[in-house]
């Protein structure tokens, strides 16, 4: 049997691991450096993903380590939820190699998402549902049995903040509210890996350090946090590893300390992607050019 993570010959279409259609325009492979890192809760070798003449995953390998706390950053579209999505089964890849807690991913995506939480970007529930009845949703859909649901999801609504609300219509939550339910959904099977996409966005501060303090405790008991984020402070004080993505490359992996290099995470990551104007900044906006 052929080795399922092998790169591509020279040449050769890029190894998708699954029957992608293969395009004209599909980047060849480079190699990948080594084999997927069965050890690791999360490897990844070689992943692309195209949106027609945009490549918004540039071949990327990237290793989460078991019971790591990873942060993921990267400037506005520079391929996170893409990246995110396609480790998830959300989004197959156009080429490239995912392995959870060392499997194939995409050769049993239901195998992998059993052992995942996942908190999507632009998350869309079933609103018309009271959060306590998607919480019970969301359990049931595990497979778990409905008196732990009923448990787990009082246990979740306190942590979380929400139990005076547990009646409402998710539809009638606020943004934030609607970012905590998700993620309770996302933890109520009490998977090993949870993968958040912008957790603590329009999520207030007092809710947040709730939430940091759950994630910290389960990254404690063994369980592996990868999460996005654009604060790096929050990233910085909150996780030991990072990685930095831009323009679907990434330009630095490691422990918080090797990344950061000494300096201040925030330094780090604009000298890695760049883009601090030099310029004036907009003239007309400022209150003294009143030409109007
Ligand atoms: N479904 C899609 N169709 C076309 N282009 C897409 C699609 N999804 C993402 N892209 C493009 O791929 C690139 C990466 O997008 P992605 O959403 O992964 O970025 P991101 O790092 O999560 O950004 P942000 O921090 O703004 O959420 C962007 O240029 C985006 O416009």
């Amino acid at each position: 049997m052929s080795d399922p993570f092998a790169p591509p010959p020279a040449g050769a279409p890029p190894h998708t691991g699954h029957d992608a259609p293969q395009r004209a325009d599909t980047p060849t492979a480079s190699p990948s450096p080594a084999a997927p890192d069965p050890s690791a809760a999360l490897s990844i070798r070689g992943l692309w993903k195209r949106f027609g003449q945009k490549t918004a995953v540039a071949g990327i390998d990237l290793d989460v380590p078991r019971g790591s706390f990873f942060g993921f950053v990267g400037p506005n579209g520079a391929g996170k939820t893409t990246t995110l999505s396609m480790a998830t089964g959300l989004l197959r890849p156009d080429a490239g190699a995912v392995m959870v807690n060392g499997a194939d991913f995409w050769a049993d995506p239901d195998a992998g998402k059993a052992q995942l939480g996942v908190l999507p970007d632009g998350v869309r529930l079933f609103d018309r549902l009271t959060g306590l009845q998607l919480l019970t949703y969301a359990g049931l859909l595990r497979g778990m049995e409905r008196d732990m649901v009923a448990e787990r999801s009082e246990d979740l609504l306190r942590a979380l903040d929400l139990t005076a609300d547990k009646n409402t219509f998710v539809v009638d939550y606020s943004a934030g509210m609607t970012k905590k339910i998700a993620l309770g959904c996302a933890l109520i099977h009490a998977p090993r890996i949870l993968v958040l996409d912008e957790p603590f966005e329009a999520v207030d501060p007092v809710s947040a350090a709730n939430i940091r303090d759950m994630l910290s405790d389960y990254v404690r008991s063994g369980g592996t946090v990868i999460v996005s984020s654009h604060v790096m402070d929050l990233v910085q004080r909150m996780c030991d590893h990072v990685a930095v993505i831009a323009d679907g490359h990434i330009r630095a992996a490691g422990t918080i300390d090797d990344v950061r290099a000494g300096g201040s995470l925030e330094d780090r990551f604009v000298e890695l992607v760049g883009g601090r104007q030099q310029t004036e900044g907009l003239a007309w906006l400022r209150t003294s050019s009143d030409s109007a």
